[in-house]
């Protein structure tokens, strides 16, 4: 692949790649220190309209420490951050906003009770100054958000329904229509599956494709190697703050990813917290995975 290059005083050289083919957002060997604690390091990662990047890892491998940098919650501490071709480092959210890029995050930033439609514009022009709105506009704000969800496929009784009486995967949606009415090019999606079960992840998988249907760039953060296969274009898997495999849908299966993620990050950090509970070496336990085997010996040939 060929990307863009940093000069040797750290000037960032321009982007030859054809306009089509530059990433709205670019990481290059970034990385993140809180103190002394270094939860991310040289990791490098592009986002590309139309296209989902998909970041897996196990719980501590710097996936929500990624998202902070590119929503405007931390700026990193090592390496660049690009939007657009330009290095930036947000202070705020609202700076991340103002360049399109939105985050969704699993715990939702809506009010169970307030009706579904007054979710949607949560936040909004058309919502703030004087309180009640004249029944005209409530009647447009209203029609506006149910069109924008038939848009993408969530066909919904009653906008006056409190938002709190969907199910996860439709607040999820709603979010996520709200983000891309709004003027999102990039949505961030954090574990959006992660509490659904496959139905309502279905919906909500479902709704990700159509985002990238309308030129939405995607981050889609994600435990599960299956709903990253289901609409990824890239696959970016962390371990332990660093980068162990960015690849392309043509250059990993689903099978290798799952390998991935259950044979390698998995089973090593339970050997690991194995030998540390049983007081031996990682090296001391059976290579093939069988934890109830005694340690020093393979679980080969056991009756
Ligand atoms: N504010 C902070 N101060 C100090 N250390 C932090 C802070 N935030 C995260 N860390 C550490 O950075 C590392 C990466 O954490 P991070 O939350 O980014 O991982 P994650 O992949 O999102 O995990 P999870 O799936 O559990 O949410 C962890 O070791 C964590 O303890």
């Amino acid at each position: 692949m060929t990307s863009n290059s940093t000069g040797t005083h750290g000037a960032v050289l321009k982007d030859t790649r054809p306009a089509d083919e530059r990433p709205v957002i670019e990481l290059k060997a970034a990385g993140k220190s809180y103190g002394n604690i270094r939860a991310l390091h040289g990791v490098s990662l592009e986002v590309h309209p139309g296209k989902v990047t998909c970041v897996l890892g196990d719980n501590g491998a710097g996936k929500s420490t990624l998202i902070k940098i590119i929503s405007g919650l931390h700026q990193h501490t090592e390496g660049e951050f690009l939007v657009d071709g330009e290095p930036v480092r947000f202070s705020t959210p609202r700076e991340a906003l103002d360049k399109g890029i939105a985050t969704v995050y699993q715990d939702l930033a809506v009010v169970p009770l307030m009706p579904v439609w007054r979710n949607f514009f949560l936040g909004s022009e058309m919502t703030k100054g004087p309180w009640p709105v004249r029944r005209l506009d409530i009647e447009k704000m209203k029609k506006t958000a149910d069109e924008e969800l038939r848009n993408m496929g969530i066909v919904l009784d009653d906008m006056e329904q409190p938002i709190g009486t969907l199910s996860g995967g439709q607040r999820q949606c709603v979010a996520i229509a709200r983000a891309v009415y709004f003027g999102a090019r990039v949505l961030i999606l954090d574990e959006p599956t992660a509490a659904l079960g496959v139905k309502q992840s279905g919906v909500v998988l479902k709704y990700i494709a159509a985002a990238r249907e309308k030129g939405l760039g995607v981050i889609f953060i994600t435990h599960n190697p299956h709903h990253a296969y289901m609409v990824g274009d890239h696959f970016s898997v962390l371990r332990l703050g660093t980068m162990e495999l960015s690849a392309s849908r043509s250059e990993v299966s689903l099978e290798e990813l799952t390998n991935h993620m259950a044979g390698g990050t998995e089973l090593a950090s339970l050997k690991h917290e194995l030998a540390q509970v049983r007081g031996v070496d990682v090296e001391e336990l059976p290579e093939d995975g069988d934890l109830t085997a005694p340690v020093g010996t393979s679980s080969e040939g056991k009756s």
